[in-house]
């Protein structure tokens, strides 16, 4: 019942309203049942009743308005309703740091955002539609208990069988979509593994062939357990129809057997009962989708508590690496950033890898590499210094003030960088207004002027070369113009020229006009070039000489 309690807390529509209107068009369904009995009755007789016939465009009128209005209420605002969904899971990724989201997965958020959103976008109106044909179920049974009794009971008793058995049955089938979806979903994974792995599966047939095995295996099993569940299905259908021709047989062969007046109503109720069908059968098919709509909801409330859990520790820790007094006064001409004492370990049941006691300077118009072999924690410790994570004790100062909690975004925002694993986006987010010469300045600068240009404040292709994209990458970061710039083995995949101009031209320039330049780098060759280099070993830092 998520879903009646996320209306009910949620909606800004008054759902009395709904309800009302959906009485309202089971009411003028009912009355259109009755003026067609009463009509029938007056035809017999070789009558037209203008009174009913004004009467039946009255309830085709009510209908047609309450069922459209309750329609558009509801479908507006449940999409009102994921949009705010999304919003809040928006801002809760917005504000998470990179253990947070670890923590929770990206798989559960991309789920969340698309296939639950989706499934509960697409059920919920069937769920209202369900609701009104429960409504016009009670309607029409009252006014079978009116013309007959006898077959009102009749009638509730093979019906409640009915839907009992059936009901009993689509569990077992419920399970097998279940078990299908897992299986559809090992498929996917398998195919990612191979569409991402192409050229891995292209240049070993082994792999390709065990990976393709394997593949066809889960396409076959899905095949299987899909083609099981229509069976099953169609048998279903087959069932749920034969139970309301064994109604209608009753109808007319056993009732009459029972009551003496039947004759006088037994064409009102066959009408009836056949009415009934359609509101049964729409109600019972509209249950599997309640609990897929329920089951994509419970999905997403998790998540969000989880998110939330993540996100009040992550702020916890935050709290723990900034100083506690009420500073967010906006920081400006930054001289020097500086770790103090700085310690972090990996969150981890058996403990992570540790950094720290860390002890580091950084200054206006300096450069300092950062060295060390791989997993030494070089990387570890940007993430530190730049306040994507945050660690466990020791503090950061700015200009030798200790980083107020309140400061901690205004001091990512001092940060421009290529980091490990970065992403390029085609757009100029976030640089405004965009100085067309100073870009066609910088790709002239990064010799890839003839392959980029500057197209609608975005870059014309990113489809480049590792070391291009590379090039590009530093491009936006040198147009946010920040007074920090931070470099994860920025040269690593430029060739040897470019390499030279980038230690011997780029960098030295960059330092003339008072950035603070940390790059974190292997190349020995240019070590005389920096003021400063941190050797990182085993999660310490070690100055040495340059
Ligand atoms: N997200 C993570 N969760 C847990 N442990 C991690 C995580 N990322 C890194 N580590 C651990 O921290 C250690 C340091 O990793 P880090 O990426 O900082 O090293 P690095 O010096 O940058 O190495 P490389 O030169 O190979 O990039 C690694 O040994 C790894 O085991």
């Amino acid at each position: 019942m998520m879903l009646f309690n996320v209306l009910r807390t949620r909606a800004n529509i008054n759902m009395r309203t709904v309800v009302a209107l959906l009485v309202m068009a089971a009411v003028s369904t009912t009355m259109v049942l009755v003026i067609v009995n009463m009509a029938s009755s007056q035809a017999e007789e070789g009558t037209i009743s203008a009174r009913l016939l004004a009467l039946m465009a009255l309830s085709l009128i009510g209908f047609i308005w309450s069922q459209h209005t309750a329609d558009t209420l509801v479908a507006g605002e449940v999409e009102r309703i994921l949009h705010q969904f999304r919003l809040s899971l928006f801002d809760e990724v917005r504000t998470s740091s990179p253990e947070t989201l670890e923590t929770v997965g990206q798989g559960p958020i991309q789920a969340a955002m698309t296939q639950e959103m989706q499934t509960i976008s697409n059920t919920l109106p069937m769920l209202m539609n369900g609701i009104q044909q429960l409504v016009l179920i009670v309607f029409v049974s009252l006014y079978l208990a009116w013309l007959s009794l006898f077959a009102f009971a009749m009638i509730a008793v093979l019906a409640a069988l009915a839907v009992g058995i059936h009901l009993y049955r689509i569990k077992r089938i419920n399970a097998a979509v279940r078990e299908a979806a897992e299986d559809e979903g090992k498929l996917f994974g398998g195919l990612t593994d191979l569409l991402d792995g192409f050229k891995e599966v292209k240049m070993n047939s082994l792999r390709r062939e065990t990976l393709l095995s394997r593949l066809k295996t889960r396409s076959e099993r899905t095949r299987d357990t899909k083609a099981t569940i229509k069976q099953q299905w169609t048998r279903e259908t087959a069932a749920v129809q034969l139970a309301f021709y064994i109604m209608m047989a009753a109808m007319v062969f056993i009732v009459p057997m029972f009551t003496s007046d039947y004759h006088d109503v037994a064409v009102q109720t066959t009408t009836a009962t056949l009415f009934l069908f359609g509101p049964i059968g729409s109600t019972i098919m509209t249950l599997p989708a309640f609990n897929d709509s329920e089951a994509a909801l419970a999905k997403i409330t998790s998540l969000q508590e989880e998110l939330g859990d993540a996100l009040s520790k992550q702020h916890q820790r935050e709290a723990n690496a900034t100083d506690s007094k009420d500073t967010s006064a906006p920081l400006t001409d930054i001289t020097e950033i500086a770790l103090n004492d700085v310690r972090f370990t990996y969150p981890g049941p058996t403990g992570g890898f540790s950094v720290g006691p860390l002890n580091a300077s950084f200054k206006r118009g300096e450069i300092t590499f950062i060295t060390g072999g791989n997993g030494a924690g070089k990387s570890t410790m940007i993430a530190l210094l730049t306040g994507l994570r945050a660690f466990d004790s020791g503090e950061i100062t700015v200009n030798g003030t200790p980083l107020g909690i309140d400061q901690l975004q205004n001091y990512r925002d001092q940060f421009a960088s290529v980091l490990a694993g970065y992403h390029l986006f085609d757009a100029l987010y976030g640089i405004d207004p965009i100085d067309e010469d100073k870009v066609n300045a910088l790709l002239n600068q990064m010799e890839i002027a003839n392959k980029v240009t500057l197209e609608n404040n975005a870059f014309s292709t990113t489809s480049l070369s590792q070391g291009q994209r590379k090039r590009l990458a530093l491009i936006t970061a040198l147009l946010e113009e920040k007074p920090v710039l931070v470099l994860d083995e920025w040269a690593a995949d430029q060739d040897p020229h470019f390499r030279s101009v980038f230690y011997e031209k780029i960098l030295p320039d960059l330092r003339a006009q008072g950035k603070i330049l940390i790059c974190v780098t292997h190349d020995d060759r240019w070590f005389h070039l920096a003021d400063r280099i941190y050797h990182v070993r085993d999660g310490q830092f070690d100055e040495t000489s340059t």
